[in-house]
């Protein structure tokens, strides 16, 4: 079986591709996949089959030609994955599975985006995040008061207080959270305010730890809570902010009433078959 590997700053993916919707992952294979020391290494798996072809992907198929079957590097299903649309995005575009690079249509289990090609950056109208709760995260001894976001999978977005560095944390173990709040986890994502890059745009930095994948170089819908929280707590109800990971930067734009988008470089690295 053929692979792929790609990444969106650093967050990094094996790519299947499984048209006609052939494969029955488990998650033991997915976690086999993933293993940075036993298989090929990443954060998940994108499996790239047509929507007609998957029970999760049917209902979106008159809309969406591709469904985007992605796994947690621990093999659990997830509903979104923003870094995960752009590189399945750059995978179709690379292979020929697409024509229309201006408007590409992407099922996932949080439903249909759309993604538009543009060089090197890929940028993805995402369904609107939803503020609803707050919450609190905890690292070994320290608290963080936080909010809960719906970006179609769950978020918790923590400013940092008094002068916190994101270095200083410790994020080698999960952090804990209200299960209440977030029965089936959570994906938590700690923020700092950076230097303004210019008068307009909003500038922050985090760092990230993904349910079901442990800490990652960047997280796209997790960019797109940070970025959702900290348009509301400027007061603005349109405007772009510049989310800094340790991966890279993503930009969030939130242009309109219903139109969220997530923008940055989603490239594909190497093949490879599986033996
Ligand atoms: N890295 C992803 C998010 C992947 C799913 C997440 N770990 C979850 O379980 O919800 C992104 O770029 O959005």
């Amino acid at each position: 079986m053929q692979f792929t590997k790609g990444h969106g700053t650093g967050n990094d993916f094996v790519i299947i591709e499984d048209a006609d919707g052939a494969l029955d992952l488990t998650a033991e294979q997915v976690a086999a996949l993933c293993h940075r020391r036993f298989g090929i290494g990443a954060d998940g798996v994108l499996r790239v089959v047509r929507a007609a072809k998957d029970a999760a992907g049917a209902a979106m198929a008159a809309d969406a030609e591709w469904f985007m079957d992605y796994r947690n590097s621990d093999g659990s299903i997830a509903e979104m994955c923003g870094n995960g649309v752009r590189v399945f995005t750059r995978y179709l575009v690379t292979h020929s599975l697409v024509s229309n690079i201006a408007d590409i249509p992407v099922a996932t289990r949080a439903g249909v985006v759309r993604a538009v090609v543009e060089g090197d950056q890929i940028r993805v109208h995402m369904r609107s995040p939803s503020l609803y709760a707050a919450g609190t995260a905890t690292t070994g001894p320290l608290t963080f008061p936080g909010v809960a976001v719906d970006c179609g999978n769950p978020h918790l977005v923590c400013n940092l207080h008094d002068g916190l560095a994101l270095d200083s944390l410790d994020l080698h173990l999960a952090p804990g959270f209200d299960k209440a709040l977030f029965p089936s986890g959570v994906n938590v994502e700690f923020v700092v305010p950076a230097e303004p890059l210019d008068e307009t745009d909003l500038h922050v930095a985090m760092r990230v730890y993904e349910r079901g994948s442990g800490e990652t170089l960047s997280c796209g819908s997790g960019a797109l809570a940070v970025g959702a929280v900290a348009l509301r707590d400027a007061g603005l109800a349109t405007g772009t902010v510049t989310v800094d990971l340790p991966g890279g930067r993503l930009t969030v734009t939130h242009d309109s009433a219903d139109r969220w988008w997530l923008a940055g470089p989603a490239v594909l690295v190497a093949t490879g078959e599986l033996i």
